[in-house]
């Protein structure tokens, strides 16, 4: 029988849901052990999520805007060497491993142990690497076991590259296609729909539903789709059929609704038809709830054993970065607090934003979702064609909306289309979970010439 080793916190996972939490803990005395099976910590969101994604996409923003400023003085048209771009992604996600490493390292108590974890018992985990099994007691856990990618089944599926494909480190695809066809238009599809077409690659996107981004606000869905490139190709209502190999790439036979059935050729194909959460081996069986979308946890992110936590897109809550991040460190106060809810976390104030080309963004209540649970509201409004930045930039599409209470103002959320959407949409959740009020927004002075202006002239509709 090998040791059993003693621990405060053990995290399943060393993403963004569990690295804050195994920090604050370690920092403060306690024995913290994090397993991962990559070895690393950062989860998929550095290894083939966000970064990567990002760095790729800010290249593409950098050739759409180059385009746009071509009459004023710039040439217009930058050749793309992909390579190069791809050499960009790896050395930022490469960058930020040592980065991580480094932090790692000044903090002695704290371990990562390679490998994949099981639960044995409520308080034991067996984790399998490559030295073999090693088991932990732990007196609380945090599970932080993320999501992965769901691939689809129709025939030819495997011809078909996906997120990990392009976005891990070394990835799969090295050079740019020429044409790409995209299955699934949520956020991975549109995301990387926008960034080939602007790297100059001809994009086609097939989505099963009646629209895109299915599950956003209809309003500032649409906004955005007036806005998209039109030289990208949408598909909505489509049934993919199957794929095939040909000569130059792929085919991708579907149908919309009752029509005929047609084919897409592209050199590559690309699916993205959303993430599963990865539940880990015998949690079910201690006991642990599992409903449709992963582990079930409460805002305090416990679950159903008092002891166990969990965070991150594992719990299905509010699958982001920046949430997991938010969740791993509620589960920690919580822990810290003897397993009393302390902390919660508030999904009415998380920020999000489809980085497609333009930006959209939304924070907190949106018009959907209020005529949904019959919220009241009243609004304020921005359009980005008055905007000097946006002037400025030549991206005069889009704007602000903010709802606020009627009676008191204060700000429930908005939506952003359009210019620095993913930035502004941090200044209105902050505002947001500050339960400002238009009167507020409206007498702070935002920066001068920056879209930032917006929210106060939004808010000043009001007041
Ligand atoms: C292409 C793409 C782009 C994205 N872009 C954005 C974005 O711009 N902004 C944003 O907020 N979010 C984005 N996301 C989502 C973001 O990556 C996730 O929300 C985030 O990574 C969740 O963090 P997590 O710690 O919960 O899980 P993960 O990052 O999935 O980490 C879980 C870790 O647990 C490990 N693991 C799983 N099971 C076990 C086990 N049994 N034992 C040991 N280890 C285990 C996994 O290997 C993994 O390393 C993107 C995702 C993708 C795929
Ligand atoms: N900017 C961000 O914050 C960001 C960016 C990328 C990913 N993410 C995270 O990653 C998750 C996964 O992203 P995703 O885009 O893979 O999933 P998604 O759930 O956002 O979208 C999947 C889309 O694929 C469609 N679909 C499913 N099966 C299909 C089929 N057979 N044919 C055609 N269409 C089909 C669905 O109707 C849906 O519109 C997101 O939910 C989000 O949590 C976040």
């Amino acid at each position: 029988m090998s040791t059993v080793h003693e621990v405060d916190l053990f995290t399943i996972g060393a993403g963004g849901a569990a690295y804050p939490a195994a920090f604050l803990l370690a920092r403060a005395g306690l024995r913290v052990v994090m397993a991962d099976t990559k070895g690393v910590m950062s989860g998929n969101c550095l290894a083939e999520g966000c970064v990567p994604s990002k760095s790729v996409r800010e290249v593409a923003a950098h050739r759409a805007r180059q385009r746009r400023f071509s009459p004023w003085g710039l040439p217009g048209e930058l050749p793309v060497d992909y390579r190069k771009v791809v050499a960009h992604k790896d050395r930022v996600q490469k960058d930020r491993y040592d980065q991580h490493a480094r932090e790692m390292a000044e903090v002695p108590s704290l371990r990562l142990v390679a490998g994949r974890a099981r639960f044995l018992d409520d308080h034991t985990i067996a984790v399998e690497g490559n030295r073999g099994e090693e088991r932990y007691r732990a007196r609380h856990i945090i599970v932080a076991s993320g999501s992965d990618i769901v691939r689809p089944s129709f025939p030819g599926a495997d011809l078909f590259l996906d997120s990990r494909d392009f976005f891990a480190l070394n990835p799969v695809l090295t050079e740019r296609p020429s044409s790409l066809v995209i299955v699934g238009g949520g956020y991975i599809g549109l995301e990387t729909a926008t960034m080939f077409h602007a790297l100059g690659t001809e994009v086609s996107l097939i989505e099963k539903g009646p629209r895109v981004l299915s599950g956003m606000d209809s309003a500032m869905v649409k906004e955005l789709c007036g806005l998209l490139d039109p030289g990208i190709r949408i598909l909505r209502g489509a049934t993919v059929l199957k794929a095939e190999k040909t000569d130059s790439g792929v085919a991708l036979h579907y149908r919309v609704g009752e029509s005929s059935p047609e084919v897409v050729h592209a050199e590559k194909g690309m699916v993205a038809v959303g993430r599963r959460p990865v539940v880990p081996e015998g949690f079910e069986g201690i006991g642990g709830e599992v409903g449709p979308h992963g582990i079930v946890a409460d805002l305090s992110c416990q679950t159903s054993i008092p002891h166990i936590y969990a965070a991150g897109d594992v719990n299905g809550i509010s699958p982001l970065f920046h949430s997991a991040v938010r969740q791993s460190l509620v589960a920690a106060h919580n822990i810290l607090a003897g397993g009393r809810a302390v902390d919660a976390f508030n999904p009415a104030a998380v920020p999000v934003t489809v980085f497609t080309l333009p930006e959209a963004a939304w924070v907190g209540l949106v018009p959907d979702e209020a005529h949904r649970r019959g919220i009241p509201f009243v609004t304020g409004r921005y359009d980005f064609a008055e905007d000097s930045r946006a002037q400025i930039l030549g991206e005069t599409g889009g704007g602000i909306t903010l709802l606020f209470e009627p009676g008191s103002l204060r700000l429930l959320g908005g939506t952003i289309v359009g210019v620095d959407a993913a930035s502004l949409v941090g200044e209105i959740g902050l505002a947001v979970a500050g339960r400002l009020t238009a009167r507020d927004l409206a007498h702070f002075p935002d920066q001068h010439p920056m879209a930032a202006e917006g929210v106060g002239k939004a808010a000043r509709t009001l007041v």
